[in-house]
């Protein structure tokens, strides 16, 4: 007769974990250089019946005492303060002190976001030492150039580094992966001066675009020379050039400094039509990059960032988390909210534009010859 069905459903380790709730996604729908963006991804994913592979688990708030690991007390007592005023004006020469101008403009109930995205992160990242999952997806999160005393790029709180912080409590050897066009640098900078963390970012590299760190010659300092990796680009680069470049290094970085867990962040501000205007990359180059990490196997934590094309965000992130789950999904947009978005054509693929490739091989190899023998005096 029938077995018993022995799987324990309530406890049965789902291999991704998605971190989810309406209360995150209505918070980070207000971000006013990302509005909607939040809901617009979570109701592709949902469209697509993706949840149903993945273990959703609802975020909470980063505590003030997780938020100071990493972050300065006047930093974040000033946030909390200016953030439920209504006349923030009176702060403005402070608010300048912390980043908090045009380009991290402060806005209401800011303190609530800033805890809320990075509560998701530490929350995908305790499910990742719990071993109750392979990989745990927060797209809210991803926020790589906030400082410890300073607010930039967008970015309030590092809620990757608090994730890596969380990390840290159980795994040795963590190895980061910043695959946004711009550079992560506060990541880096956070992790710049210990062999524990790796950080390896790929970004545009040029003068006078944001943040203008990121050098070749920028490979960590003290105890953590030579586990700070640096590979500056130019514009233009496509998924053909892009992912070898990508796999070959990482390829290098899991056989040198053998990572036992991975923290990838997925910025799509890279891709094709992407109003930074800058690479020209498809949500399938993103995908083979993260897909060869997933093939090694380890504790993964999946993370979003930039991406400025809010449907085409939402299309690379909905087509990353199919992959993480192993699923298929169709080209075909499905029916939701937001379908009107996906127009003309509502169909899932990004597709390359004709921007001129400023990456000669010549300079890609370059590049590649110098990376790999910064690596390899890793011992
Ligand atoms: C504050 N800056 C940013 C914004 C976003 C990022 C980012 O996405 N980092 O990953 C970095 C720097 S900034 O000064 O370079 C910009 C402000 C507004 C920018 C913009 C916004 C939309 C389209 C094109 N550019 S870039
Ligand atoms: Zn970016």
């Amino acid at each position: 007769e029938k077995l018993p069905n022995i799987v324990d459903k309530k406890n049965k380790s789902q291999k991704v974990v998605y971190v989810y709730s309406k209360e995150l996604i209505q918070i980070c729908d207000q971000m006013q250089k990302i509005p909607c963006r939040a809901s617009m991804v979570h109701s592709l994913i949902e469209a697509y019946g993706l949840t149903r592979y993945m273990r959703v688990v609802e975020p909470r708030e980063a505590t003030e005492r997780e938020v100071l690991a990493f972050h300065d007390l006047d930093y974040i007592e000033f946030i909390k303060k200016i953030s439920n005023h209504d006349d923030s004006e009176k702060f403005e020469d402070e608010a300048t002190h912390y980043g908090l101008s045009y380009d991290c403009p402060l806005q209401q109930g800011l303190y609530k976001y800033a805890t809320m995205s990075s509560g998701a992160t530490i929350v995908a990242a305790e499910c990742l030492l719990q071993e109750t999952c392979k990989v745990a997806i927060n797209w809210c999160g991803g926020w790589h150039h906030a400082a410890k005393d300073h607010a930039s790029g967008f970015c309030y709180i590092n809620d990757i580094v608090l994730g890596i912080l969380k990390l840290k409590e159980k795994y040795d050897r963590i190895l980061y992966v910043d695959l946004d066009l711009h550079h992560g640098d506060g990541v880096e900078d956070a992790f710049s001066a210990t062999s524990k963390v790796m950080t390896v970012s790929f970004h545009k590299y040029l003068t006078g675009f944001f943040p203008g760190t990121g050098s070749l010659e920028d490979i960590g300092i003290g105890k953590g020379q030579y586990y700070t990796v640096n590979v500056p680009l130019l514009d233009g680069i496509k998924d053909t050039e892009f992912t070898p470049l990508v796999c070959r290094i990482l390829n290098k970085v899991k056989e040198t400094f053998r990572p036992e867990v991975v923290v990838c962040q997925c910025g799509a501000d890279g891709l094709a039509g992407d109003p930074m205007e800058s690479f020209n990359l498809t949500h399938k180059g993103l995908g083979k990059c993260l897909y060869f990490l997933l093939q090694w196997n380890l504790p993964t934590l999946v993370l979003g960032g930039g991406g400025y094309n809010l449907s085409n965000t939402a299309r690379c992130w909905a087509f990353l988390t199919a992959l993480a789950t192993g699923k298929q999904i169709p080209t075909e947009i499905p029916d939701h909210e937001y379908f009107i978005e996906y127009g003309p054509d509502y169909e899932l693929e990004v597709y390359p534009g004709n921007r001129k490739n400023h990456n000669t091989a010549h300079y890609l190899r370059q590049v590649y010859g110098a990376v790999l023998n910064n690596i390899s005096k890793i011992c």
